[in-house]
């Protein structure tokens, strides 16, 4: 009691910040692995060093000794099994806007301009029946991606991307990456999905479009070759059959979004430059 009494009137408000913090970045771990496997390993380690414990406070000396060593190899475990979500863990810290710039560098008029361009690109490529695939590169950087096609680096043009997705031309196989107002590769390779609840009739482009987002922030458009209808994935999920008006309204808002989601360090080198000029 006295120790607790003694603790609570030392506390400084440095003492404070620190919990704050560490409960902070507590919650925010969990909310990240909420609804994943990690969040049942992480109810496993719980319990782990709950018994663990309890076996030691006991003197259940073989048991302590078996568990204690388990959870010795079972971090090296954990690093091996759950590589893809601390991939994700990482990226998403990196993700924040803090350090990152923004998905699209656009002023309203050009972004206006690309949205027009894209869609009469998507609706071109729907009444004829093209196969198309493009991927929206946003904070969650593809180059390794863009490097398995071919680096093309041009402004976004319905007769650019009409000319790239057009049958038995050099290009037309494999994806579209997008940065910004820019084209930056084609023919490019895109990670297959790893969602095997998938309906089987899903061909590869369409399993294509869904696994890249799987372990990237992008947003792909997918038009199909066999029915023309378009598709759009985003996080892992596929939506089929997206109307016109729905997929502009979706551009526009990716587009109109750079202000928005400019980065504190952005926006900070932004007015450094404005400064220069006057
Ligand atoms: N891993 C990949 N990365 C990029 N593009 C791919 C990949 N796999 C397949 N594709 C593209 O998808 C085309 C094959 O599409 P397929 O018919 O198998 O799929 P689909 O989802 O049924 O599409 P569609 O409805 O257009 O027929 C390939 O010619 C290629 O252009």
């Amino acid at each position: 009691m006295e120790t607790i009494r003694d603790i609570a009137l030392n506390i400084r408000i440095r003492d404070l910040i620190d919990m704050g913090i560490v409960a902070f970045v507590i919650y925010k771990i969990f909310m990240l692995i909420r609804e994943t496997r990690a969040e049942q390993l992480l109810k496993g380690i719980l319990i782990l060093l709950v018994v663990t414990q309890l076996s030691k406070s006991l003197e259940l000396y073989t048991i302590y000794w078996t568990l204690e060593k388990t959870m010795n190899y079972g971090v090296i475990a954990i690093f091996i099994v759950f590589q893809n979500e601390l991939r994700k863990g990482l990226e998403y810290i990196g993700r924040t806007k803090f350090f990152t710039d923004s998905i699209v560098n656009s002023d309203a008029e050009a972004g206006e301009k690309v949205v027009e361009e894209l869609m009469e690109t998507i609706r071109s490529l729907s009444q004829q029946k093209i196969g198309g695939l493009v991927v929206f590169e946003r904070e969650i950087g593809l180059n390794e991606i863009a490097e398995t096609g071919v680096s093309i680096n041009g402004d976004i043009t319905a007769n650019l991307l009409g000319n790239i997705f057009y049958p038995n031309t050099p290009l037309h196989d494999g994806a579209v990456i997008i940065k910004g107002n820019k084209i930056k590769a084609a023919g490019c390779f895109l990670p297959l999905s790893e969602n095997y609840s998938l309906n089987k009739t899903i061909g590869t482009r369409h399993r294509a479009a869904l696994g890249i987002t799987e372990i990237s922030d992008c947003l792909t458009l997918i038009v199909s070759e066999e029915t023309g209808i378009v598709s759009i994935a985003e996080r892992g999920k596929l939506m089929r059959a997206i109307d016109m008006i729905e997929l502009k309204g979706k551009l526009a808002e990716m587009y109109s979004s750079g202000e928005k989601k400019k980065g504190m360090l952005a926006r900070w080198r932004n007015r450094n430059e404005k400064n220069k000029v006057k």
